[in-house]
C-alpha cells in the first residue's frame, strides 16, 4: 500500500533491529551457561580464581553486551517502525483523501478511526512482534540445543523436547486466539463509532437511547479481554510445567552423567542456567500468534479499501487549464443518487463573470449541482466544461484551484479562525481578514478564537459567516456558494449580501438558496424543480438589498 515501495523494500529497515534482538536473546542463553560455569569452576577450586580471568571476562563482555544489544535493538526498531508508520500514514491520508466525504458515507467515521490506527499500529510493529520473537527463540534453541546435543544426547532430547512443545503451544492456540483478536476488533470498532454517534447526539437526549447498546458492547469487551487473559493464564502455566518438567529431567540426567565422570561437576550448573535461559526465549513467542493475526487482518482491511473506487478519478493524461477567467457549463447533465434522478436533463452556462442563482424546494439536487462543478460526483450522462474542457479530463487541484466552495453546513477544521481563514487566503494580512470579519458581522470574533472540531464552539450563523469568509478570500475565478446566508437574521443577512456582491467583482458566481434575499445577487434565476431548471424573470425586485 505504501505507493511504490516493494514488500523487499517495507522489511530492510527491520534487518538491523532483528539481527540485534536476535544476538542480544543468544547473549543472554550464552551468559547463562558462561556464569554458570563460571560460578560452579570457582567454587570447586578458588585458588584457580586467576586462571578463570577469560570466563570472567566472556560473562561480564555478555552481560554488558545483552544489555547494549538489546538497547540498540529498541532504538533501530522502533525507529524503523515510526519511519514504516509514517510511509503507511501517508498512504493510508493519502487514500482517504482521494475518497473524500465519498469514504465518510460509506464507512462510519470511528470506525475508520480506530481502525486505521489500530491497523497502522499492527501493521507497523509485525517485524518487532513476530519476525524478532520468532528468529530470537530459534536462534536459542540452535545454540542451546546443539551444545547439549553434542555433550549427551539425553541432555539434548531433556531440553529440546519440552522446549519445542513448549513453543508450539501458542500455535495450537492461534485459531482461538485469532478469533478473539478478530472479536476484539470488531467489537472496539462498533463501540468506538457509537460513542462518536452518542456524543454528537448528546444535546437532544437521543444518547441516552444508545447507553445500553454502548453497554452491551462495553460488556462485549470485557468478556473478550477475560477470554484473552484466561488464554495467556493457560499459555503461561502450560509453559511453566514444560520448564519445570524440562529442569527436572536436565537435572537428574546431569547428576547421573557426573556420578559416571560422562560430564565434570562445574559443567552441570552451566547446562542447568543455559536450559533454564532457554526457556526466557519463550516469553515473547506467546504473542506472536495474536501480533501475526493482527497484522494479518490489517493487511486485509487494507486490500479491501484499495479495491473501492472513489467516486471520482484524476485523469491519467491531464488537460492543461488556460490561465484567467473562464465560462462554466452544465450540458444535459443527469445524475442517479440513491436510486433518485434529482438532476435529470440539466443544461446550466456560466460565463465568465456571470452571476446566476439556483432556487428550488429542499432535496432538489441544488448542492448536487455544486458538487458536480466541484468534482465531488461525475454526472450519469452529460458533461461539465470548464472553458469547453470537460471536467473529467483535469487533474482535481487544477479543477479545485480555480473554484471557491461554500458548503451548506460549512464544516470548519478544528482550529483557530485565523487558521481557518488562512485555508482560502493564506498571504492575506491580517488586516485583511479582520476587515472581512468585520465587514459580515462578526466583530466580536477575535481571530485566535478557537472554533472547536467542525466549528461546533461557534454558533451555526458565526461558522457560516467564517465558512463564507474563507470562500471569499481564496482567489479563484468562481464562487460556489451554496446558502450561503443561511442562520442569519434579515439585517445580518442585507450586510453579508453586500459583502459577497463587493467581492464578486471580477468573479462568476453561482449560488443556490431557498431564501429570496440572494437571488438579487444574481444576473440569471433558475428555479431547479423535477430534475430540470426552469428560468426564473430576473431577479431585480430584490435589488434593494444590496
Ligand atoms: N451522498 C449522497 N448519497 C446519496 N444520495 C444523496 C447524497 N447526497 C444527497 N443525496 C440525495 O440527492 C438528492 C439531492 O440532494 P441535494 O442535497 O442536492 O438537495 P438540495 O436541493 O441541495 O436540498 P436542500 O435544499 O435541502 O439542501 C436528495 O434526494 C438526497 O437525498
Amino acid at each position: 500500500m505504501t505507493g511504490g515501495v516493494t514488500r523487499a523494500g517495507r522489511w530492510r529497515p527491520f534487518i538491523l533491529p532483528v539481527l540485534l534482538g536476535v544476538a542480544a536473546t543468544l547473549a543472554g542463553v550464552a551468559l547463562a551457561g558462561a556464569s554458570g560455569r563460571l560460578i560452579a569452576r570457582a567454587a570447586l577450586r578458588p585458588e584457580v580464581f586467576l586462571s578463570l580471568t577469560l570466563l570472567v571476562t566472556l560473562v561480564r563482555a555478555l552481560g554488558v553486551g545483552r544489555a547494549g544489544l538489546r538497547y540498540a535493538e529498541r532504538l533501530t526498531g522502533h525507529a524503523a517502525a515510526l519511519k514504516a508508520g509514517e510511509a503507511q500514514r501517508a498512504a493510508l491520508f493519502d487514500r482517504v483523501a482521494r475518497f473524500g466525504r465519498d469514504l465518510l458515507a460509506r464507512e462510519r467515521s470511528g470506525d475508520l478511526l480506530s481502525r486505521s490506527g489500530a491497523d497502522l499500529d499492527a501493521r507497523q510493529f509485525a517485524a518487532l512482534r513476530v519476525t524478532l520473537p520468532l528468529l530470537g527463540f530459534a536462534g536459542a534453541t540452535l545454540l542451546a540445543g546443539g551444545w547439549l546435543l553434542s555433550l549427551d544426547a539425553g541432555l539434548g532430547l531433556s531440553v529440546l523436547g519440552p522446549l519445542l512443545l513448549a513453543a508450539a503451544l501458542p500455535g495450537l492456540a492461534r485459531t482461538w486466539a485469532a478469533a478473539l483478536a478478530r472479536e476484539e476488533a470488531h467489537l472496539a470498532r462498533e463501540h468506538g463509532a457509537a460513542l462518536l454517534d452518542a456524543l454528537s447526539a448528546s444535546a437532544d437526549g437521543a444518547a441516552r437511547l444508545w447507553g445500553p447498546r454502548l453497554a452491551h458492547l462495553s460488556a462485549g469487551l470485557r468478556r473478550v479481554t477475560q477470554a484473552q487473559g484466561r488464554l495467556q493464564t493457560g499459555l503461561t502455566l502450560g509453559r511453566e510445567a514444560l520448564f519445570a518438567l524440562s529442569f527436572t529431567l536436565v537435572l537428574t540426567r546431569g547428576l547421573t552423567l557426573v556420578e559416571s565422570g560422562a560430564l565434570g561437576g562445574a559443567w552441570l550448573a552451566a547446562v542447568v542456567l543455559l536450559a533454564a535461559a532457554s526457556f526466557d526465549a519463550l516469553t515473547p513467542l506467546a504473542l506472536v500468534p495474536g501480533a501475526h493475526a493482527a497484522a494479518q487482518a490489517a493487511r486485509e482491511r487494507d486490500d479491501e479499501l484499495a479495491a473501492v473506487q472513489p467516486a471520482v478519478t484524476e485523469p491519467r493524461d491531464p488537460a492543461s487549464v488556460p490561465d484567467g477567467p473562464l465560462p462554466l457549463a452544465l450540458e444535459g447533465v443527469r445524475v442517479t443518487r440513491g436510486g433518485r434522478d434529482p438532476l435529470r436533463d440539466v443544461t446550466l452556462h456560466l460565463p465568465a463573470g456571470a452571476r446566476v442563482a439556483v432556487t428550488g424546494p429542499s432535496g432538489a439536487g441544488k448542492s448536487t449541482l455544486l458538487g458536480l462543478i466541484s468534482r465531488d460526483l461525475d454526472p450519469t450522462a452529460g458533461r461539465v466544461t470548464l472553458g469547453g474542457t470537460d471536467l473529467r479530463a483535469l487533474a482535481l487541484a487544477d479543477l479545485r484551484a480555480r473554484l471557491s466552495l461554500h458548503e451548506q453546513d460549512a464544516p470548519l477544521l478544528d482550529g483557530t479562525v485565523e487558521e481557518n481563514l488562512r485555508l482560502g487566503g493564506p498571504h492575506a494580512p491580517p488586516e485583511r481578514l479582520r476587515e472581512l470579519l468585520d465587514d459580515l458581522g462578526l466583530e466580536d470574533l477575535t481571530l485566535d478564537t478557537w472554533v472547536g472540531e467542525g466549528g461546533t464552539r461557534l454558533s451555526g450563523g458565526q461558522r457560516a459567516r467564517v465558512s463564507l469568509a474563507r470562500a471569499l478570500l481564496k482567489p479563484a475565478d468562481v464562487l460556489l456558494l451554496d446558502e450561503p446566508t443561511a442562520h442569519l437574521d434579515p439585517d445580518t443577512e442585507a450586510r453579508v449580501l453586500r459583502v459577497i456582491h463587493r467581492e464578486c467583482a471580477g468573479r462568476s458566481l453561482l449560488l443556490v438558496t431557498h431564501r429570496p434575499a440572494p437571488l438579487a445577487l444574481a444576473d440569471q434565476v433558475y428555479r431547479l424543480q423535477d430534475g430540470h431548471l426552469h428560468p426564473l424573470p430576473a431577479a431585480s425586485t430584490h435589488r434593494k438589498v444590496i
